[in-house]
């Protein structure tokens, strides 16, 4: 049996938390294969390592001087080396990495240096082979990660190793430079790496005891989610449930790898175990809550919109010839309302809306800004009547205007449009009459 397991940069933070991360990998002989991340925070006024990488090389990129901002670097990893008593130097890694900075090697190689450093470090520690993910992890011409070519080098090179430190959030493009994947990304290389050696589990260690129903961050203490559908865990993830990358579930769902989310900080908790399916049936009615605010409603409008033929098409090819994402797109009879994000809109608002009136001829179109979307997702929902019902019931209570319903047609989530003032409170009344008063 073998497993992977990726521990989050906040389980990295210090050489503290790098003695929780041995004891742990150390009491279970299967876990043979180790993705780190690099050092996060320590405190939640702390700077993560990745964050003073770009910064360093931005210096370094508008020729000014890096030097002492490097500095600080290396004694982030100095005091990980002497907390722990190693044997360890990193001076000529960082005489090379000064080197790259100087003649300009790029930010992904310089944002790459956090976790290719505490790889070694945590080999060194765990007496594992250093595996540098540039010669096992590959993306293509365009940046995007090539799977076929990756599985193919990575499985034989596993298959050779029989404990190894692969770091995090970084491979090669054919050229051989270093091209990292967005932020978060070490999630994905732990995923990728378990499909590769045919892992019996993902373990993904973090700061909080799995995936809780809603952002603790909005939530005091909120209760963890035993067991999540990966279906149910894209849709939080890709709402705003920030704890998994929303790509790391891809490479292990295909393969059918469990994903097991654990706390390093208390390793006895369970956590929340993500399968393909299940029959154990969620806690409460929903599974989850999560949101992210910054959206724009584009409303449009025209009399007897639903006997026009291509009617939608003409208006959603306006949002394409502008570069703008859609994000959801409830629609009533002689109405259709396009949800986007307010950042990527702004700057192109008033062109999408002359792109509209040329290609569908609307009758009026309407703006709303400063919306929030807040997806309620769960399995459970499609068995229990009057989900919905509840749901707005607590939004009236508490005062809350909804401003847009979408419910998707597999019943696994229901979103919710609402101003983003409103955002906290709205998840608070939610969270209440599921999880606390369960009414
Ligand atoms: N629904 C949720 N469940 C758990 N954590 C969440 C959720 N939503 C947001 N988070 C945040 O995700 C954080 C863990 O993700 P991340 O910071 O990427 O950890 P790591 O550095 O270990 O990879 C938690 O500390 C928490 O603040
Ligand atoms: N260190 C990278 C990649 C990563 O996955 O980090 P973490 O596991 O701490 O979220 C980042 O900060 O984006």
């Amino acid at each position: 049996m073998v497993k992977v397991v990726k521990f989050g940069g906040s389980s990295l933070a210090s050489a503290e938390q790098f003695t929780k991360v041995g004891d742990i990998i150390r009491s279970d002989e299967s876990r043979k294969y180790v993705v780190p991340s690099a050092p996060g925070k320590r405190n939640s006024k702390d700077t993560k390592v990745t964050d003073m990488l770009y910064a360093c090389y931005d210096l370094a990129e508008n020729d000014q001087d890096f030097k002492v901002m490097l500095r600080k670097i290396k004694d982030r990893y100095d005091s990980i080396i002497n907390g722990l008593h190693l044997k360890l130097a990193l001076d000529e890694e960082f005489k090379i990495i000064a080197e790259n900075f100087k003649a300009k090697a790029g930010a992904d190689y310089a944002a790459s240096r956090g976790e290719y450093l505490n790889g070694i470090i945590m080999a060194n520690y765990l007496g594992y082979e250093f595996i540098d993910s540039a010669t096992v992890i590959f993306f293509d011409e365009n940046g995007n990660f090539d799977a076929e070519k990756t599985d193919k080098v990575l499985s034989k090179k596993l298959e050779q190793t029989e404990k190894a430190v692969i770091p995090g959030f970084y491979g090669a493009g054919p050229d051989g430079k270093v091209v990292t994947f967005s932020r978060g990304g070490s999630d994905i290389t732990g995923s990728i790496v378990s499909k590769a050696c045919h892992a019996s589990m993902y373990e993904n260690w973090t700061d909080v005891s799995g995936c809780l129903v809603a952002d603790p961050r909005i939530i005091d203490n909120p209760q963890p989610i035993k067991v999540v559908t990966y279906r149910e865990l894209r849709e939080l993830s890709y709402m705003g449930a920030s704890v998994l990358h929303e790509d790391a579930v891809f490479p292990v769902r295909k393969a059918g790898i469990p994903i097991n989310i654990r706390n390093t900080n208390d390793p006895e908790a369970p956590g929340t175990l993500i399968v393909e399916s299940t029959c154990q049936k969620p806690d409460y009615t929903i599974t989850g809550i999560a949101g992210k605010k910054g959206f724009v409603a584009v409303n449009i409008d025209k009399d007897k919109m639903n006997s026009e033929v291509g009617f939608c098409r003409k208006a959603l090819q306006a949002f394409e010839e502008n570069g703008i994402s859609i994000e959801h797109m409830p629609s009533g009879i002689d109405t259709m309302t396009v949800f986007v994000h307010q950042a990527e809109f702004e700057g192109k608002e008033q062109q999408v809306i002359s792109s509209i009136r040329r290609l569908a001829h609307p009758d009026i179109i309407d703006l709303e800004s400063d919306l929030a979307l807040i997806a309620v997702v769960g399995r459970g929902m499609k068995s229990n009547r009057g989900t919905a019902g509840r749901i707005f019931s607590a939004l009236a209570h508490a005062n809350i205007n909804v401003r847009m319903i979408d419910q998707g047609s597999s019943e696994l989530n229901i979103i919710i449009g609402v101003s983003n003032d409103d955002f906290d409170k709205a998840i608070k009344a939610i969270y209440d009459i599921f999880v606390v008063t369960q009414l």
